[in-house]
């Protein structure tokens, strides 16, 4: 034998000069849940290890992520019913709690990266992404709200937006009305391939977001599907997305893959809160060793391709770097 690719593996030095895929906190985007009010901090259930914090303290939790490497984060905002309507008029209120918080936010660490979401679910009291008339959710009519809420987003200081809703169009409306109100530095995270997943359980409890009626295969992707993702991808490109998202990531390295194979923008994966729930679930049972799972998992998704991972599992990770 001339060749004996054990040879490759036979000290942890070696192993680490031949290593193909480095994870880094850089690589990362951590979500957090935003509360109203003051000294509030919730955890979410089926997320153990997650928290629900009102800004006070999401400031303090943004300032510990920071000192451990983690400059980005995802902003979610948890609303009760009573603030909610058919219209999500609370996503574009600018006396809104989560407005004031990203404003917040930015005022107390410039230098921190702030994405929001722009879809119409913690706002509706349909709990759909778009507007619900008649069972069905209205597409055109959707772009010009959420068309406000990303004008909102950007004035209260986003730096990146994220449309999570699939509407068709939305990526070159929003970047339309960012431009036109003079947010031309704003970027587009877009949530291109979204799938209808069971995964994002766990999120919609966080929230109390899940739809009241109905499911969202109207509009996200259907499970079977990889080349659709490429239709998506073309427009998303096109309508001048600054990065494509992948959403699941797991089940769903193959679309990342195809992705980053087919075009110039950075790649984006979301490991969702159903991925981040299982690993949580079973290393809770001493079924798996978490921590390698996760590990495991997070460097599955950078080598499928993806430049930016947005994870549960960021200040755990950055912690392990310490
Ligand atoms: N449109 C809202 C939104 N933005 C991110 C997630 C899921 C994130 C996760 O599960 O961690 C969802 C839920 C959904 O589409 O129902
Ligand atoms: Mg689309």
């Amino acid at each position: 034998m001339y060749r004996r690719p054990r040879r490759n593996r036979k000290s942890s030095v070696i192993r680490g000069m031949v290593e193909e895929t480095r994870l880094s906190t850089k690589d990362f985007i951590f979500p957090l849940f935003l509360l109203g009010g003051k000294n509030q901090k919730t955890e979410v259930k089926s997320m153990p290890g997650i928290f629900r914090f009102s800004t006070d303290l999401m400031l303090k939790e943004v300032e510990s992520c920071m000192e451990l490497g983690i400059n980005a984060f995802d902003i979610f905002p948890a609303y009760t019913e009573d603030q909610k309507d058919k219209y999500a008029t609370e996503s574009h209120n600018p006396e809104t709690f989560y407005l004031k918080a990203i404003q917040k936010i930015k005022e107390t660490f410039p230098e921190a990266c702030i994405m929001t979401d722009v879809a119409m679910d913690p706002y509706s009291s349909d709990g759909h992404d778009g507007l619900v008339k008649d069972g069905k959710i209205l597409n055109d009519e959707t772009l010009e709200i959420l068309g406000k809420m990303a004008v909102a987003q950007a004035q209260a200081g986003a730096d990146i937006i994220g449309p999570s809703d699939m509407m068709d169009g939305r990526v070159g409306y929003l970047r339309e009305q960012l431009d036109d109100h003079g947010y031309t530095d704003v970027s587009i995270m877009s949530y291109t391939a979204k799938y209808a997943s069971a995964f994002y359980g766990p999120f919609r409890e966080a929230l109390d977001s899940a739809p009241k009626m109905g499911d969202k295969k109207t509009y996200q992707m259907d499970p079977a599907n990889l080349y659709e993702a490429m239709i998506e991808a073309d427009l998303d490109t096109e309508e001048g997305a600054d990065f494509l998202m992948v959403k699941p990531a797991l089940a769903y390295l193959d679309v990342i893959r195809l992705l980053k194979d087919n075009y110039n923008v950075p790649i984006a994966a979301y490991n969702v809160s159903g991925e981040y729930s299982m690993i949580k679930a079973s290393a809770e049972r001493g079924w798996l060793d978490g921590e390698r799972a996760m590990l495991e998992s997070l460097l599955s998704i950078k080598r499928s391709g993806a430049n930016v991972i947005l994870s549960y599992f960021a200040k755990e990770f950055a912690l392990l770097q310490k």
